[in-house]
Parts: C-alpha cells; structure tokens; sequence
C-alpha cells in the first residue's frame, strides 16, 4: 500500500531577518490510507502550521509535501481548487458554519461550489445526517444549535464530498466533555467503517486516545510517536499522559 501522505523534510520560517520563527525544522513523516493520525505537542510547537501546510493555507518554506503521489506545490488553478475541496476536508475548532445558512445549506454549499449532481449530494446528506445524527438540525440556522450539533454538521460538510483525507483543527477544543466524547465516536467510526483517513491536530489527550498513532511535536520537529497497537482506549490514553507530561503540557481529564 502507498502512503496517502508522504512529508519530507518539511520547514516553515515566519518572519524576516532578525525576527524569524522556525515553526517547523525539518519534519518527515507518512500516513498510509485509513489511519487516524493524532498531532499533539505543546503550545507554539508548530502544530497548527503543520495542519495549515497540509491544508494548503499557508506555503511551506522548505521541504516537500505529497499527496496520493502529488506534490502540492505543483496544484494551481482548478486543480488547487480541487485538492482543497475534494482531496481534503477540514474540521476546525470553531466549526466555521455560516449563520446565515441553515445546517442543509452549510452541508450542502460544497457540493454546489463542485457541481455536484443533487441526487447525489442528498444521499450522502441523508446518509451523514442520520449517522451523525443531526437530522432535526438541518433546517436550523447555527445559531439555534448546540455547540455539539454544530460541530457535528461541520463533520458533515467536510465529509459530504467523500473527501481522502479530513484534517481536524482542535475538533473537540471548543466542546464540553459529552460533546468532545460524541463528536470523536463519530470520528473513530468513520476511520473503521469508511476507512476515512483522518488527521487531527489535539491538546486533548481523551480525544486523542481515539487515534491509532500520534506524533508528538516539540520546536518543529518530531520529538515522539505512540502506537496504540491492541492496548485499550484507557490504556492509551495513559501512555498519552505519560508523553504529554514529558512535553510539559496535557489535560487532566481521565475518560
Ligand atoms: N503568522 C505567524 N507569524 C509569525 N509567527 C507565527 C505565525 N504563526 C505561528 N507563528 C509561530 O510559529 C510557532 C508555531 O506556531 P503554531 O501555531 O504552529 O503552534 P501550535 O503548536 O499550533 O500552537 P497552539 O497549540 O498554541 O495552537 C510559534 O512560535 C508561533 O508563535
């Protein structure tokens, strides 16, 4: 099988001479299809640039970044336009819904920005709506829903376009502990039913036990990884807090 993802080498400088921050030294890493890959490491250790160099937000300074075989540096045009909208889908902290779009509406937007044919488009919403449970909150505009639903109809439209890969910002970061277990079953659920690759960036060590591997990020370079192999979730997430100490960092909430 061929990595989904292939990161080599990859450095990210902010700033110009005399004030630049390395925010990534020099990071390689892959991720095979159907992993459920956790990034964790400690404030300003350059978690989120990773994340947002995938994501094609911001260029990286050095380095190279493949996707399914294809640098992303050669993306222009509609093929960068494709990449960021079917190639990956994106899970932030905030949800980043548009209020003044119902659940339906924000669900469904990517489908109409790619010409997606409708029929297809409401099977695989009715298809998500029922497993992430949110079908009494699609005719609703955000503001009327949990933070919880909201999280979930976010899932829901970074997934409705089948996407290869889902890169999650912090996706439990602005939810309390129920919603944060909830949101992260469905997550786990789809990397073992779909085989959905997920990458997700966490300061949350309970939702980070739900991943299969996790690399732990210090000074922009990969300072740990743990696999979580056969062990249970519990046992996992010890390991994680074991790490996370080590980093000076972690969260105190046990499962
Ligand atoms: N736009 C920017 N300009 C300059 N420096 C930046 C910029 N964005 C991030 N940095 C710096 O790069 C380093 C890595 O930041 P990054 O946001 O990737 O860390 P992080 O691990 O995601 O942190 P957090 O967990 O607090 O979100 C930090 O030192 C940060 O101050």
């Amino acid at each position: 099988m061929k990595p989904i993802l292939n990161i080599e080498n990859l450095t990210k400088i902010y700033g110009n001479v005399p004030s630049q921050t390395k925010a990534l030294n020099g990071i390689t890493f892959q991720v095979m299809p159907g992993e459920f890959l956790g990034i964790m490491g400690s404030s300003g250790s350059g978690k989120s640039t990773l994340l947002n160099c995938i994501a094609t937000v911001i260029q990286p300074t050095g380095g190279s970044i493949q996707v399914e075989g294809v640098n992303l540096q050669a993306l222009k045009g509609r093929t960068l336009a494709d990449y960021r909208g079917k190639i990956v889908g994106y899970l932030f902290q905030n949800f980043e819904l548009l209020d003044n779009l119902t659940g339906r509406e924000n669900i469904l937007l990517p489908t109409s920005l790619h010409g997606i044919p409708e029929k297809e488009s409401s099977q695989r919403l009715s298809q998500l709506a029922k497993y992430l449970e949110i079908n009494d909150v699609l005719d609703k505009f955000p503001s009327k829903m949990s933070g919880g639903q909201r999280q979930r109809v976010a899932a829901a439209r970074a997934l409705i376009l089948n996407p290869r890969m889902i890169l999650a910002d912090e996706p439990t970061g602005a939810l309390d502990s129920k919603n944060a277990r909830n949101i992260m079953e469905k997550l786990s659920g789809l990397n073992c039913d779909e085989q959905a690759t997920i990458l997700m960036v966490t300061h949350d060590s309970n939702a980070a036990s739900f991943c299969k591997r996790i690399l732990f990020i210090q000074d922009g370079i990969i300072f740990h990884e743990l696999r979580r192999g056969d062990e249970s979730q519990h046992e996992f997430y010890g390991r994680i807090l074991k790490v996370m100490a080590q980093l000076g960092g972690g969260s105190s909430n046990v499962l």
